[in-house]
């Protein structure tokens, strides 16, 4: 893949095991991220608990990480990641987590190191707020919501 950045990884005391942040494919567009659980954790059906990934991230200013589900957890499982793309700001130092949702039927088990979601490297735009009084006017004005139709 061209156009790398570099991110530098940490892990944190404990984790020395976990796997690193790993692309899957020379394609993937996102980096899974591994359970740091001691013992086998369970999300009850319809649960959710916001489970470490043993990693502190180093991200480039400009640059954002977003936390993704992993879409075989989700058709197989019904697990999701409930604040989707969580993000994760390039100034944060801590201990990159995810925030697990149990949407099946069934109770779901995390081991130690199983791959729980990915990590998706994105660019960020800062904007400048300008506080204005009217907005330029548009065809489609104050329409939302199914306004085109379905
Ligand atoms: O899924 C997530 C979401 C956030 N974070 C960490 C990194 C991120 O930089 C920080 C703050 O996240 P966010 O801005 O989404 O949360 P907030 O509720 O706005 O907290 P804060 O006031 O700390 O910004 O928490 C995670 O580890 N995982
Ligand atoms: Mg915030």
């Amino acid at each position: 893949m061209c156009n790398k950045i570099k991110i530098i990884v940490c892990k944190v005391e404990g984790a020395e095991d976990i796997p690193l942040p790993q692309y899957m494919t020379s394609g993937a567009a996102g980096m899974d991220l591994a359970a740091n659980v001691s013992e086998i954790t369970y999300l009850e059906a319809g649960e959710f608990k916001v489970i470490p990934c043993g990693i502190k991230i180093e991200i480039p200013t400009g640059f954002e990480a977003q936390i993704r589900p992993r879409s075989g957890l989700a058709v197989n499982h019904g697990i999701t990641v409930l604040n989707s793309p969580g993000t994760i700001d390039c100034d944060y130092r801590g201990e990159v987590k995810v925030i697990l949702i149990n949407h099946g039927k069934q109770k779901f088990a995390i081991k130690r190191g199983d791959r729980i979601a990915q990590l998706v490297i994105a660019k960020v735009v800062e904007a400048e707020i300008c506080q204005g009084r009217n907005l330029c006017e548009t065809e489609r004005g104050n329409g939302g919501f199914g306004h085109t139709g379905m």
